[in-house]
């Protein structure tokens, strides 16, 4: 009989266009040989030009998906992406305590959570009065927080310039209560280098990679922390995780490709085609 794969959940919105959100995750998943669940939070109206609008699911059809998966198909690592709401946060995170994943609960199942607040034309994928439930509710229990610089500004303040501001910045994210943060640094464009900071307060890891030039970057962060997602699930510890999902991300952006009239998505599919 074939070997029942690693399992990993999603907990993440919607993209028509089909290469963040939701859609990345699962891609990702797949790629990485780890088996996809979703619980859908939002579904969004989407293409390369960006967000026309979403609507989003009843909360307690959001949290029937996550229970209905942990309790009988089990998960070996979650990831938090879009949330839309306070409703839809709140709710997740008590769940979330409810099946046990995420820091503070007895089965340590690892929690990556990727704090969406806008897509990368800048439109809302956050209510405005929703950052400060992502901030108490669901940065606590983050085995991971992911923010890019946007992200970071709003959940600190801290804008980050150069490598002296992003350490800053992971240090006033981790003020907020993850175990570890990844202040990611595609958006320093004017640095040659796509370094990305990862710590715990202890340790700190710069992941510095090339700077593809490349506009077709849709769906870069979903990507990456769903990559890394895999690697916790299959067993990886989170600086291991992070450091192999960084390599997958720098692959999908390299293959990136052109769809639409605007930003196209990162391609997960180099993977199909290699061998670990
Ligand atoms: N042009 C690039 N070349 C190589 N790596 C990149 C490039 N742009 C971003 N990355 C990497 O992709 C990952 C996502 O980074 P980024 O800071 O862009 O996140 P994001 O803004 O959340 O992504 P998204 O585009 O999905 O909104 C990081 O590991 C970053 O270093
Ligand atoms: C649904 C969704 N989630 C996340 C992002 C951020 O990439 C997006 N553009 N759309």
């Amino acid at each position: 009989m074939t070997p029942t794969p690693k399992t990993a959940l999603t907990i993440a919105g919607s993209d028509s266009g089909g290469g963040a959100g939701l859609q990345a995750d699962l891609r990702t998943f797949f790629a990485c040989g780890v088996h996809g669940m979703t619980a859908v939070t939002a579904v969004t109206v989407q293409n390369s030009l960006g967000v026309a609008g979403f609507s989003e699911i009843p909360v307690d059809v959001v949290t029937a998906q996550i229970t209905a998966v942990a309790g009988d198909m089990g998960v070996n690592a979650a990831k938090t992406g879009m949330l839309a709401t306070v409703e839809i946060i709140e709710a997740v995170a008590s769940t979330l305590d409810e099946v046990g994943i995420g820091r503070g609960t007895q089965s340590h199942v690892p929690l990556v959570v990727d704090p969406v607040a806008a897509s990368m034309h800048g439109d809302a994928l956050l209510r405005q009065d929703a950052l400060e439930a992502l901030r108490t509710e669901l940065l606590p229990r983050a085995t991971l927080a992911t923010p890019n610089l946007d992200e970071v500004l709003l959940l600190t303040g801290v804008r980050v310039s150069d490598g002296q501001s992003q350490r800053e910045a992971a240090q006033a994210l981790l003020e907020l209560g993850p175990q570890w943060v990844l202040v990611k640094g595609g958006h320093l464009v004017n640095s040659p280098r796509c370094v990305d900071l990862l710590s715990d307060g202890t340790h700190i890891v710069e992941l510095g990679g090339p700077r593809y030039e490349t506009e077709h970057t849709h769906g870069g962060g979903d990507t990456l922390a769903s990559a890394i997602t895999a690697g916790l699930a299959k067993g990886l510890g989170v600086p291991d995780a992070v450091s192999s999902g960084k390599r997958f991300i720098e692959r999908s952006v390299a293959e990136a490709y052109p769809l639409g009239a605007g930003v196209g998505p990162v391609s997960p599919f180099w993977r199909l085609s290699q061998s670990d």
